[in-house]
C-alpha cells in the first residue's frame, strides 16, 4: 500500500468520523502531538474538527441574465471528504471556481482555512491540490514536464511521490499531453493534486474518464489522503463514488444548496421505499398524505414515506395485495428523492 514519507498511514474505523479519527490517531502519535498543539493553541479537541477549511456564506453568482449560485452556505470541517452533489447546470462548477478565485462572486463571502479566497488566494492555492474537470491545455509538454511545472508554481513538490502515484494509477510519464486519452490526463492531473501534501484537496468530477479499475485505486488514495489529515472537498454527480468515500454531503439544486449533512445523518433519516401491487384498481390519491410520495411504476404504486407509515400500511391492507416489499431507502434513492425536489 502506498504512504506518504512524511505522515503515517491509518486507517479509519467503520463507524468512526475521519474528523474524530485524524485527531485520535494524531493525539496518539507522538509526531503530530507538537502540530495539534499548535493548532489547537490550549483549545479542546472538539474545537478541532469544528474549525471550518471552506466556508462560504450567501455566496452567489450571477452570469448576467443566468444563474449561477445563490445564497451558497457550505462548511468544511477538517478532516472531511465531503461530496458536493447535484444534476448537469446545478452550480458546482461555479462554486468551485468562486472558491479558488478563477471567477469573482456577485455576493457574499469565501474562505478557505481562514482565508479570503479573493484577497488571499496565492497563499490558500500553495496548500491546495486541484483536478479541475478536463486539462485541455500544455499540450506538448509530457506528463512529467507538466508535473514538474506544477510542483514549482506550488513551490514544491515530492518527485518520490507523484513517480509512486503513477506507478500506482499505471500511467506512463513520458508521453506528451496532447497524445493522452481523457482518462490519462485524468491520472495525471490527480497526481498533480496529490504529490504536494497538500492539507485541502479540491476536486471538480475527479473520477471522469476513468476506467472502474482505477476509480477503485483513486477511492483508496483519497481515503489514505484523508487519513493522513487531508480536507477533501470533490463534486460528482456520480453517486456511488459519494457513498462509498465521503463523510458529509451538500446537495445543490437550481443554484441553492437544498441539504448539507452528515452521510450517516442523511440514511438516519431518509425513511422507506414500499413497492406494492395490488390485486385490483386502487387510486394513488389514497395515499397523499404528509411525508409519502406515491408514483405509478411498472404496475406498481411505489412509495417512498418518510412519515405516517402505519397510515400507510393501514391504507395497504384494505385493498387486495399481489405483491409487496418494503427497504430502507438507499443513498441513491435519498439523492433521487432530493433532486426531484423531495425534501
Ligand atoms: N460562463 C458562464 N456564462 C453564463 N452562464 C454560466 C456560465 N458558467 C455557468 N453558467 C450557468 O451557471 C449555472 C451553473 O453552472 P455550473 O457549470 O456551475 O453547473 P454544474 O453543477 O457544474 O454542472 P455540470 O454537472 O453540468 O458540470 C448553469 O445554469 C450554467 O448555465
Amino acid at each position: 500500500m502506498f504512504r506518504s514519507p512524511q505522515k503515517p498511514f491509518i486507517a479509519p474505523s467503520r463507524n468512526e468520523s475521519f474528523a474524530d479519527m485524524i485527531w485520535r490517531k494524531r493525539a496518539a502519535s507522538a509526531s503530530y502531538a507538537d502540530h495539534a498543539v499548535e493548532e489547537l493553541s490550549g483549545e479542546c479537541p472538539e474545537g478541532l474538527h469544528m474549525e471550518p477549511i471552506i466556508k462560504t456564506v450567501n455566496l452567489t453568482k450571477s452570469y448576467g441574465k443566468s444563474r449561477g449560485i445563490e445564497d451558497v452556505n457550505l462548511s468544511v470541517n477538517r478532516g472531511d471528504i465531503f461530496g458536493f452533489l447535484g444534476p448537469n447546470g446545478a452550480g458546482k462548477s461555479t462554486t468551485i471556481r468562486t472558491l479558488l478565485d478563477f471567477i469573482r462572486p456577485t455576493s457574499g463571502s469565501a474562505s478557505i482555512f481562514g482565508l479570503d479566497c479573493q484577497k488571499d488566494s496565492v497563499q490558500i492555492k500553495k496548500r491546495i491540490g486541484y483536478i479541475p474537470g478536463d486539462f485541455g491545455l500544455y499540450g506538448n509538454m509530457s506528463g512529467w514536464k507538466f508535473l514538474e511545472y506544477f510542483g514549482k508554481v506550488r513551490g514544491g513538490y515530492d518527485a518520490e511521490d507523484a513517480r509512486a502515484y503513477a506507478a500506482r494509477l499505471d500511467i506512463r510519464l513520458d508521453r506528451k499531453m496532447k497524445e493522452y486519452s481523457r482518462g490519462m490526463r485524468q491520472k495525471v492531473a490527480i497526481i498533480q493534486a496529490f504529490m504536494n501534501n497538500p492539507d485541502l484537496i479540491i476536486m471538480d468530477e475527479p473520477t471522469n474518464g476513468l476506467d472502474p479499475l482505477v476509480q477503485q485505486t483513486f477511492m483508496d488514495m483519497i481515503r489514505e489522503k484523508a487519513a493522513e489529515g487531508t480536507t477533501i472537498f470533490m463534486s460528482s454527480h456520480v453517486l456511488s463514488d459519494v457513498e462509498k468515500v465521503c463523510n458529509r454531503v451538500a446537495i445543490i439544486k437550481g443554484g441553492r444548496i437544498a441539504t448539507e449533512e452528515k452521510v450517516e445523518d442523511l440514511r438516519k433519516k431518509a425513511g422507506n421505499v414500499v413497492r406494492v401491487k395490488f390485486a385490483e384498481e386502487v387510486d394513488p390519491a389514497a395515499f397523499a398524505m404528509p411525508g409519502v410520495s406515491p408514483v405509478r411504476q411498472n404496475g406498481y404504486l411505489k412509495m417512498t414515506v418518510t412519515d405516517n407509515m402505519e397510515s400507510v400500511l393501514g391504507e395497504i391492507s384494505r385493498h387486495k395485495v399481489a405483491d409487496i416489499s418494503i427497504h430502507q431507502m438507499t443513498l441513491e434513492e435519498i439523492f433521487m428523492h432530493y433532486y426531484e425536489g423531495g425534501k
